[in-house]
């Protein structure tokens, strides 16, 4: 296997080497952030909530996703109105933990990747969610891999079908043309997320940046080619409303809220009524 192209080097916190900082992006991420027996009762609670249904995850080939707190809608890719799960105890201890305690995450989206599966390159909605974007990793490691979107990016967000599961390339997953130009111009980068291990995305890493975890059967970490295992994470997101939805950010070619300006305009004011 090729070697995978390095993440930037972070910076390590003074008063903790624990955590990591890509200061220039926004990114970090903090090692050991749960306990193993932290890790253990989430992965319990995840398999007893899927026990009900007719396919375990064991069993599944394709991600599995549970919603706490106000649902995530994949039609909209905010947070739904109607449908509402309370947040488990689980999840609402490591709360007072966040680095940011200035606004909660209140959207919660638990998700299970078999082996070898993965998530398309994508931005996460701007306009929907407050800027802190968390995502918690547990049962394995994996890779994620980060790119600058550029040109390529913003057009795919304007065609009609935009959806999380189209993500980059073609739909069966494959480069195109455009991709490769891409990734000329935008090198990505792989950041390894070890299992416990809590990465946040603000600023550019958050608005500029696109994050996936590519589909495969085995990863290099730590200079080791291992077989990917199970994993599991916890996206969490703060849910804007009333005059917060919205985005001002400085990537308006993969901004929602731009995108929807530019609808607008190109579709002039809606029409009069008599
Ligand atoms: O599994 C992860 O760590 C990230 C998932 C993700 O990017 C998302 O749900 O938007
Ligand atoms: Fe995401």
């Amino acid at each position: 296997m090729a070697a995978q192209p390095q993440p930037p080097t972070p910076s390590v916190d003074p008063t903790d080497p624990k955590i990591l900082r890509w200061d220039d992006i926004g990114l970090t991420l903090i090692l050991d952030f749960i306990s193993e027996s932290e890790e253990a009762t989430m992965i319990a609670a995840f398999h007893a909530a899927e026990s009900n249904h007719s396919d375990p995850p064991l069993n599944t080939r394709k991600r599995i996703s549970q919603h706490f707190g106000h649902h995530f809608d994949y039609t909209t890719f905010g947070a739904s109105e109607t449908h509402f799960t309370p947040v488990p105890p689980y999840i609402k201890a490591i709360l007072p933990r966040l680095p940011i305690q200035s606004y909660l995450p209140d959207q919660f989206t638990v998700q299970y990747y078999p082996p070898g599966t993965g998530i398309p390159p994508h931005v996460d909605t701007h306009s929907m969610f407050g800027e802190a974007l968390y995502s918690l990793s547990f049962g394995s490691a994996v890779p994620m891999v980060f790119r600058m979107s550029g040109p390529n990016d913003a057009r795919k967000m304007r065609l009609p079908k935009r959806s999380v599961a189209a993500g980059s390339g073609t739909p069966d997953g494959k480069q195109t043309t455009d991709d490769n130009h891409e990734e000329h111009m935008h090198p990505s980068w792989e950041l390894i997320l070890p299992p416990r291990s809590l990465l946040l995305m603000t600023g550019a890493s958050r608005y500029g940046y696109t994050h996936g975890i590519r589909p495969r059967k085995t990863d290099v970490i730590d200079g080791q080619t291992v077989r990917r295992q199970g994993r599991y994470s916890i996206t969490m997101r703060t849910v804007r409303r009333g005059s917060e939805i919205g985005c001002q950010c400085e990537f308006p070619g993969v901004c929602d809220a731009r995108i929807r300006e530019e609808m607008a305009l190109a579709h002039g004011p809606p029409a009069q009524r008599p």
